[in-house]
């Protein structure tokens, strides 16, 4: 057995997963449609008006018709239940530390609780370049190379997932500029931010939990980057907390879609209009449970501000700038221990606090 039960997976009582959470009234499902169409000026104005609502009261919607090939998403899945279906030992070999933080790993924290899941971590483009995680790591400027770490089984798992991040990608670019329409910008605006891009995808892999009611397959977080699409089986689990009255609602799964939700990075450009929202995962103790999140990051030295054309004297900029790669590598740390200290939030650069 992969993960045993122990007290560092058990969540403060006012974390656990309860109560029940409903799938009534959940988050939006939008049609893409009409992104592949090749006149659809009236549809695309329909479309970029049901994302800013998305946007705007959720944070979270999911995409139907978004151009991925369905056989493209079957083969990830294929790949990624073959790598968590061989033995430990074998998982192990690509385990990432670290020095070097893709691959698989089996101990992850989110807010100092352990995550009852086993990932493995994958980037989008070769070599991508971060700031180094430990203090002697890196060149001159601290910064490292990562390149991923391939299993050698199961066969065709690179090429899959290579074929996979590509798809995904070409959707993410798609989103980014659908978003930049929602806010009244011209829609390339934001696409420079991710030349040299530090996006990076997730197998997530749930076993069943002995007690699905003190821990959780993900603590509750939220997601540091610009945007995240993710792949999610029929078996249910991710928590979203509805903004309107901050109850937890489940993402109902619904077949051959994507999740999207907008991460810190989108709340501090937009200037709070847009809310990176909190989610979770929830276990079960009767069924496993697969996920494939595509965090779409910018490069590692695009500095992070309120965008200048959205603010004016009624809506004055409420964060400081920071730096991506920073910020990132930062979080990432918490993920491997426990730290004594609160995990970086952008609330941390809010000006006014
Ligand atoms: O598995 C899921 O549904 C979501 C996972 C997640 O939130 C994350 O990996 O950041
Ligand atoms: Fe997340």
């Amino acid at each position: 057995m992969t993960l045993v039960f122990e007290p560092a997976f058990v969540q403060a009582p006012e974390h656990r997963p309860e109560p029940v959470v409903s799938e009534a009234g959940g988050i939006p499902v939008i049609d893409l449609a009409p992104l592949h169409l090749l006149d659809a000026r009236l549809e695309l104005q329909a479309l970029v008006a049901q994302v800013e609502a998305a946007c705007r009261d959720w944070g979270f919607f999911q995409v139907i018709n978004h151009g991925v090939p369905q056989g493209v998403v079957e083969r990830a899945w294929a790949a990624s239940k073959g790598f968590f279906g061989l033995p430990l030992e074998e998982r192990r070999r690509v385990r990432r530390d670290e020095a070097n933080p893709v691959g698989y790993y089996e101990a992850e924290n989110t807010k100092n609780v352990r995550d009852w899941k086993e990932v493995f971590d994958l980037i989008v483009h070769e070599p991508t370049i971060i700031p180094s995680l430990t203090a002697d790591g890196g060149d001159a400027d601290g910064l490292i190379e990562l390149r991923n770490q391939w299993p050698q089984s199961p066969l065709g798992f690179r090429g899959a997932l290579t074929e996979y991040a590509q798809a995904t990608e070409a959707l993410a670019f798609k989103l980014l500029e659908l978003i930049a329409l929602t806010l009244n910008l011209p829609a390339k605006r934001l696409n420079d931010f991710f030349r040299d891009q530090t996006s990076f995808i997730r197998l997530n892999h749930y076993p069943p939990c002995p007690f699905p009611d003190l821990a959780l397959g993900v603590g509750r977080h939220k997601d540091s980057g610009a945007l995240t699409i993710l792949a999610q089986d029929d078996v249910g689990g991710l928590d979203v907390r509805r903004q309107s009255d901050g109850e937890w609602v489940r993402v109902k799964p619904v077949p051959n879609s994507f999740i999207v939700n907008v991460g810190d990075l989108f709340q501090v450009w937009s200037n709070d209009r847009y809310e990176s929202a909190e989610h979770r995962v929830s276990v079960n103790s009767a069924k496993e449970r697969f996920s494939i999140p595509f965090f779409f990051n910018p490069a590692h030295h695009v500095m992070v501000k309120p965008l200048e054309e959205l603010l004016d004297e009624n809506n004055v900029g409420k964060y400081e700038e920071f730096n991506w790669g920073d910020f990132f590598m930062t979080r990432k740390k918490s993920n491997f221990k426990k730290l004594d200290v609160e995990n970086i939030q952008i609330y941390h650069f809010k000006k006014n606090k």
